[in-house]
């Protein structure tokens, strides 16, 4: 008889949704953890950024309207919103921890290291588990350059409690543009450096480069084709080394030139769990190459964006595997992907580059919805909706600039997933005038009338 039905290795979103639907169905859970309840997301990602972005998206917004009324734009005390961040964020973990122990699933606080297909050892002392599920996540990436020990990470910066006089980002990421986003905002001296032609890659060019001028015009310089040497003390400062010989002075310098996921140390290459430096291998059902350990979210290699909801959607997955609810291999649905910068850029399905190199298959509609409909978008003038039609006229793809791309993301994905038809949209009421409503209005006529 084993300890458990099913030990998960990291408690972070990758885990704790199966272990709550496992939990119900009657199994013994429990969770191996290294840090903190809740992972990456709940106490250094997602919920501490958009906490500490949210005053600049409001300030961003009433930029908008200086002079239109509006005259004195406030600023952000970030030592006080700061203390804010520590107050909500810092408690999450021991909450969530505490329902977990009182709804009956037990943490073990230690580091989990594989040592057979049912064997997990945490700080020396064993337990065994029918299942496992490895939902390691992953860390930053750090350069190997003389003075590493100087550059901060994207977890120190949302602990950070005077905000740096300059700031340099090395890496033009979705992490640094996030950031420097803020920074600029805060009237910092913000450089970025990208080792490439283009920052965020992963998203439309037409939208990126609207934020890079925009962040441009704030005062933020891009070092476009560059990278790091060195980075060396120069005083109560730091000097950052080029690789082509420049050199410039700064306050504190952020790394966020990618995240690897965390495979090392636990002792995959002992019970044969096949990974590579790109993560941990599974099939078609999230299964690893041992059939009765699971992999879930970031650590997985996967082409899929590493996402908090898309380790969710695996975690939920891998709860109805070993409940055996469900025969069939993982099916993604269209998911939307959303950079926080100000403003925002979002895209979900088939993406505009996709659709451009296969203009057979797909049709683009660009519709200028600042322009059109100025009151009700906030007035931000070169908010943008690009659509992406197949053959039949159905939504499969969507991109948006604007303060609101969130939620048009939102609701393109459910049209996309439903293939949903004008006719069906026009048969509900929506608010008005609203975020939302703007863009149902000028997509519904652009759908198939069916
Ligand atoms: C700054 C930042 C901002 C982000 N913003 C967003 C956002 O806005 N939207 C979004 O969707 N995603 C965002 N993400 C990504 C999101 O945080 C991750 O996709 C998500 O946390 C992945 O969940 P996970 O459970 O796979 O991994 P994690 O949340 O990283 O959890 C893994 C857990 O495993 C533990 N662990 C690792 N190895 C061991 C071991 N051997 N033994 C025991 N425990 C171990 C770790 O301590 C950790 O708690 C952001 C990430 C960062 C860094
Ligand atoms: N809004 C969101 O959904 C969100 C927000 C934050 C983080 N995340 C998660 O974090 C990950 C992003 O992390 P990130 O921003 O560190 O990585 P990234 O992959 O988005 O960006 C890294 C950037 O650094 C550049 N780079 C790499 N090496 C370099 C070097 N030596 N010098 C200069 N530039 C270099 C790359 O060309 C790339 O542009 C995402 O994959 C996602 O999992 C998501």
């Amino acid at each position: 008889m084993y300890d458990y039905d099913v030990l998960f290795v990291g408690a972070g979103h990758a885990s704790w949704h199966a272990a709550l639907i496992l939990l119900k169905a009657g199994k013994r859970v429990a969770f191996v953890e290294e840090g903190v309840v809740g992972g990456t997301c709940t106490n250094y990602g997602c919920n501490a950024k958009i906490l500490l972005d949210t005053p600049f998206e409001l300030i961003d917004g009433l930029e908008r309207y200086r002079g239109l009324g509006v005259d004195d734009v406030p600023t952000v005390d970030w030592a006080r919103l700061m203390a804010y961040k520590k107050q909500v964020i810092s408690p999450l973990n021991q909450v969530m921890e505490g329902m977990f122990s009182k709804s009956g699933m037990e943490v073990l606080h230690g580091h989990g290291r594989l040592v057979d297909a049912h064997t997990v050892d945490v700080d020396g002392k064993r337990v065994t588990s029918d299942y496992l599920v490895l939902g390691t996540g992953e860390r930053p990436m750090r350069q190997d350059i003389p003075g590493k020990e100087l550059v901060h990470d994207s977890r120190d910066f949302l602990d950070v409690e005077s905000f740096p006089r300059r700031i340099a980002f090395v890496g033009g990421g979705i992490i640094s543009m996030e950031f420097a986003s803020i920074a600029a905002k805060m009237g910092s001296q913000v450089k970025v450096i990208q080792r490439g032609d283009r920052v965020l890659r992963m998203y439309p060019e037409r939208y990126v480069d609207r934020v890079v001028a925009k962040m441009e015009g704030e005062g933020v310089e891009f070092l476009f084709n560059q990278s790091v040497a060195s980075v060396q003390r120069d005083g109560e400062a730091y000097l950052v080394n080029l690789a082509d010989g420049d050199s410039f002075q700064t306050d504190y310098v952020l790394e966020a030139t990618g995240r690897t996921p965390n495979v090392e140390g636990l002792g995959l290459e002992d019970v044969g769990v096949e990974f590579s430096a790109r993560g941990i291998a599974v099939d078609d059902h999230m299964r690893t190459s041992v059939p009765n350990i699971y992999a879930s979210g970031d650590c997985v290699c996967k082409r899929i964006p590493k996402l908090t909801p898309t380790a969710t959607f695996e975690s939920n997955y891998i709860a109805t595997q070993i409940l055996g609810l469900n025969p069939n291999p993982i099916s993604y649905p269209a998911i939307p992907n959303l950079v926080f910068t100000l403003p925002r850029i979002s895209q979900v399905g088939v993406t505009l580059a996709q659709a451009e190199a296969e203009p057979d298959e797909y049709r683009i509609e660009v519709v200028e919805y600042g322009k059109r409909l100025l009151f009700e978008a906030k007035n931000e003038a070169d908010a943008e909706f690009s659509f992406v039609f197949d053959g039949d006229g159905y939504l499969v793809g969507a991109a948006f600039y604007g303060q609101d791309a969130g939620v048009w993301a939102d609701l393109a994905t459910m049209i996309i997933n439903r293939r949903t038809t004008a006719t069906e949209l026009g048969s509900m009421i929506f608010t008005f005038p609203t975020e939302s409503q703007g863009l149902l209005s000028l997509l519904i006529p652009l759908l198939p009338q069916k």
